[in-house]
């Protein structure tokens, strides 16, 4: 599949701060890729720099093979979402996108289209100053699909949505994927991401931690346990530990559980049956993405609590 955005060795400092540290991703049409990391990380920087808004110290981005400045097709090329908060507040949602669609070509019908797709047909002659943040959001989309774009990105799009807002904003991005467009958004939060992208590109600290499909990098979280309730946890602890298993106590006093490692659900049960030991609870339990996320970015975390690193 053809690469759309291309991010290579990407490096941005200001003054002796590092924002962004060779950075090296790649990003796919027909899918949608989270860019994701904890606050500071540098993901907005990047963005910046994908859209041509700041220059890299070193290093490249392209859309489509050329750097964002040069290209000929502008905002009908890339739509973009970047601070929702940032647009004219004295103008109308109508007359702020007309604007736009004159100076770059795009024809008059799609403001209204647009409107309509994100809901915002009715407020259409309201002073955006009156919006709700989630409402200047998604005039910040209708922004990004004028031009009808094959490419789009969106920084933190869910900020200061309701829920029926967020539902509606995961399936435009799933639609506009399913369409063939390359879709590309950031977020602070795995939660997110994990109803909505296909790939992820991951950093910390301005630097990549995971560049890959979701599936794969669940997988990589804290290993699959089993949990395990019986009312002759030590005799069980004695016997799965025997068959090679390493099982750690948990639950609170009166509902005790066993956290179990190194062994299936399957072979455990089969060794609690043979050992005459009755089970309450066998349960496999995964690693939540949240889980896979806060593991591979633990070091990279700027900020932690009451500590500046
Ligand atoms: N213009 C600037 N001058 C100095 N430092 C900056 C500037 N822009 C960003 N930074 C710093 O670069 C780092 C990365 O910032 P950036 O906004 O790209 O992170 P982010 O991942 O988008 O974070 P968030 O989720 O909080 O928006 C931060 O430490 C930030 O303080």
């Amino acid at each position: 599949m053809a690469v759309v955005i291309e991010v290579n060795e990407l490096t941005k400092r200001y003054g002796s701060k590092t924002a962004v540290d060779g950075l090296s991703f790649t990003v796919r049409p027909g899918r949608v890729t989270g860019f994701l990391g904890p606050n500071g990380a540098g993901k907005s920087t990047t963005l910046r720099m994908i859209l041509g808004l700041d220059a890299p110290t070193t290093g490249t981005a392209t859309v489509s093979g050329v750097p964002f400045h040069r290209h000929p097709r502008g905002l009908r090329h890339v739509g973009a979402l970047l601070d929702a908060g940032q647009v004219h507040g004295g103008r109308s949602a109508a007359a702020h996108l007309s604007a736009l669609a004159r100076s770059n070509g795009i024809p008059r019908r799609r403001v209204g289209e647009v409107l309509q797709e994100v809901g915002l047909a009715e407020v259409a002659n309201r002073r955006i100053g009156g919006f709700s943040l989630g409402m200047k959001q998604r005039l910040g989309i209708a922004t990004a699909l004028l031009g009808d774009p094959p490419v789009l990105m969106f920084d933190e799009p869910v900020n200061g949505m309701d829920p029926e807002g967020v539902l509606w904003v995961r399936r435009l991005f799933r639609r506009l994927a399913h369409e063939g467009r390359t879709v590309f958004l950031s977020s602070h939060l795995m939660s997110e991401m994990e109803n909505t992208a296909d790939d992820l590109v991951v950093i910390g600290r301005g630097r990549l931690v995971a560049a890959e499909p979701l599936r794969d990098f669940a997988a990589r979280g804290t290993g699959r346990s089993v949990v395990v309730a019986t009312p002759q946890a030590a005799e069980l602890a004695a016997v799965l530990t025997a068959a090679g298993a390493s099982v750690e106590p948990e639950g609170s006093a009166g509902a005790e559980k066993l956290a179990v490692t190194g062994l299936p659900a399957d072979r455990i049960g089969a060794l609690a049956l043979r050992n005459g030991i009755r089970l309450d609870e066998l349960t496999t339990r995964t690693a939540s993405l949240e889980a896979a996320f806060m593991e591979l970015t633990a070091d990279s975390v700027e900020y932690l609590a009451g500590q500046h690193r």
